[in-house]
């Protein structure tokens, strides 16, 4: 016997005949409880045929649940659903799919060691052979403006890459309604423009969109009809575009979001310096890394904007010590040579930490406890016979849920069960609170709510304040302009000259993204060039 609770055929009918086109989606009263919360608390919304609708919320709302439960990945506790004027039980994906309904998860769904075109097929329905997702590939590869090769290895590509994927996947399936659960958190600022233009063509073709981001500016670029939710409750319906900043934060976090303190830079010793780094891509799809030269002195933030796919990811593993292949004076800390020096030993030796841009799988263990996870970059105490005490590992991970406004069940829930931004926050906490003395961060902000980006930010300069060096990897140049004092850019494996936040503007960094930098002339401030303006 099913589970599922069964549409109720009656009132749907009814309401249903008073209309002439009925809505593409109708939600009632949708509820769905997880242990020791309520992720959805009877939920009602209407998604009109072409309508690209937002759905905004703070970290842990409960807009993903909502979204996996129309998808039929979810199974509701309450509620009844009616696509196309028709009440149903969405019991699976598949049926989903059948149904004309796709979803671009927030975590990506994708096999690591598969091609790009057989993750695609993957989740196709299989009546589209190999041959025509070809053809369907190529068109809507065209359309978007993606130029990733069908052939290339999933682990090859960077997140933004990936993200591509996940939004192809589903645009090859023609849908009558697509899903978007932030989409444009890794994209470039050209990649989300081309986004867009597709999402309107679409939504001019017929097919309905719902689009959950956090970002403000995009929401009202994009859509015409928002649903806020807050504790899985909705707390309104507005015109983005009739409502500030303000006043939306007020319908979701209950405030206004803190504004970034103004902070007064005051560098110190070279903590983190790379020299004439030249590393040879380590897979066929990688990047290769030509004559890097970089410094962060402690009390900086620094930035390295970029498209991704430029070589970030090999630059951050070998900054990280995940690569150990650079020369060991290559790469110093402190000024003693580290090249050789792995992650352990960076972070026991120097005090460097890490947070890699994957969240699930590379910063966390998915099926681990928030408390275990914190063993994988904390060395808190063992006892004497080399013991850890459970009860440190859960204070711990409470301090930290605490401190970071992390939703969770408690110390003991797993890093899979929290949402998107919540596990953010958790990662972003376990690295600040270590008090580390080199923190480098791919994407510190990814996927959390305004509040919750300002409280990030607010620690980063922090603990620049307290002496920290800080390097930020982002592809969002807003943000890099807000926290960092100098910026570099890497473009096709190389870095730019590093550049004072004073002297950036959002022009200049978008040419430098794409290679053109004139280059320094060679003086006694070659490598530091910051030093003639500091003394
Ligand atoms: N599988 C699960 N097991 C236990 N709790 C869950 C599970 N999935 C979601 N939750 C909880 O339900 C709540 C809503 O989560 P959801 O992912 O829907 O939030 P969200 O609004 O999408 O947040 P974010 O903006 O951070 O992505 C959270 O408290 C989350 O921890």
């Amino acid at each position: 016997m099913s589970t599922l609770p069964q549409p109720d055929h009656e009132s749907f009918e009814l309401s249903q005949l008073e209309e002439p086109t009925p809505a593409r989606l109708l939600l009632q009263g949708i509820t769905k409880k997880y242990p020791g919360v309520v992720a959805n608390d009877g939920i009602d919304l209407r998604v009109e045929r072409g309508q690209i609708h937002a759905i905004l919320g703070e970290n842990g709302a409960g807009k993903s649940t909502l979204m996996k439960i129309i998808y039929g990945a979810v199974a509701p506790d309450e509620g009844s659903i009616a696509f196309d004027g028709a009440p149903i039980a969405i019991r699976s994906p598949q049926q989903a799919r059948q149904l004309g309904i796709a979803m671009v998860f927030q975590h990506f769904n994708l096999f690591d060691s598969l091609t790009v075109a057989e993750n695609i097929w993957l989740g196709q329905d299989k009546s589209m052979d190999r041959e025509m997702l070809g053809v369907h590939l190529d068109e809507a590869a065209a359309v978007f403006g993606l130029n990733i090769e069908p052939d290339r290895p999933m682990h090859t590509l960077s997140v933004g890459e990936r993200q591509k994927v996940e939004i192809l996947r589903s645009l090859v399936t023609h849908p009558k309604l697509l899903i978007l659960d932030e989409p444009t958190s890794v994209l470039t600022p050209q990649a989300v423009q081309s986004l867009f233009q597709v999402l309107k063509r679409l939504a001019q073709s017929g097919c309905s969109i719902l689009y959950i981001s956090h970002k403000l500016h995009e929401i009202r670029q994009l859509c015409d009809t928002c649903t806020v939710i807050s504790q899985g409750q909705v707390r309104g319906v507005v015109n983005p575009r009739q409502e500030s900043d303000a006043s939306l934060a007020r319908l979701m976090i209950g405030a206004e979001p803190p504004a970034t303190p103004q902070r007064h830079s005051s560098p110190k010793e070279v903590a983190l310096e790379v020299n004439a780094l030249h590393l040879p891509k380590s897979h066929t799809y990688g990047m290769d890394l030509h004559n890097i030269n970089l410094h962060v002195r402690a009390g900086e933030v620094v930035g390295i904007a970029g498209i991704s796919g430029n070589g970030q990811n090999e630059l951050l593993q070998a900054l990280s010590g995940e690569d150990t292949r650079a020369a060991h004076e290559q790469v110093v800390l402190f000024s003693q040579a580290a090249g050789k020096k792995n992650t352990q030993q960076r972070r026991a030796e120097f005090d460097l930490h890490f947070v890699p841009e994957e969240r699930l799988g590379r910063a966390t263990v998915p099926s681990m406890s928030l408390a275990q996870n914190l063993l994988l970059t904390r060395p808190l105490s063992r006892g004497p016979l080399g013991w850890i005490s459970p009860r440190q590992l859960r204070d711990k991970a409470l301090h930290l849920i605490r401190t970071f406004n992390v939703k969770a069940a408690g110390s003991h829930a797993a890093a899979r069960s929290l949402s998107g931004g919540n596990l953010q926050k958790f990662i972003m906490g376990r690295e600040i609170d270590a008090n580390p003395k080199v923190l480098i961060v791919a994407q510190p902000t990814w996927g959390v709510d305004v509040g919750a980006a300002a409280q990030i930010r607010t620690h980063l300069l922090q603990l620049a304040e307290k002496g920290c060096a800080v390097l930020i990897v982002s592809e969002e140049i807003e943000e890099l302009f807000e926290l960092c004092d100098r910026l570099y850019v890497i473009s096709n494996g190389q870095l730019s000259p590093s550049l004072p936040r004073a002297q950036a503007s959002i022009e200049k960094v978008g040419l430098w993204m794409s290679g053109l930098w004139e280059q320094p002339a060679v003086s006694q401030s070659q490598t530091h060039p910051e030093v003639a303006t500091m003394v």
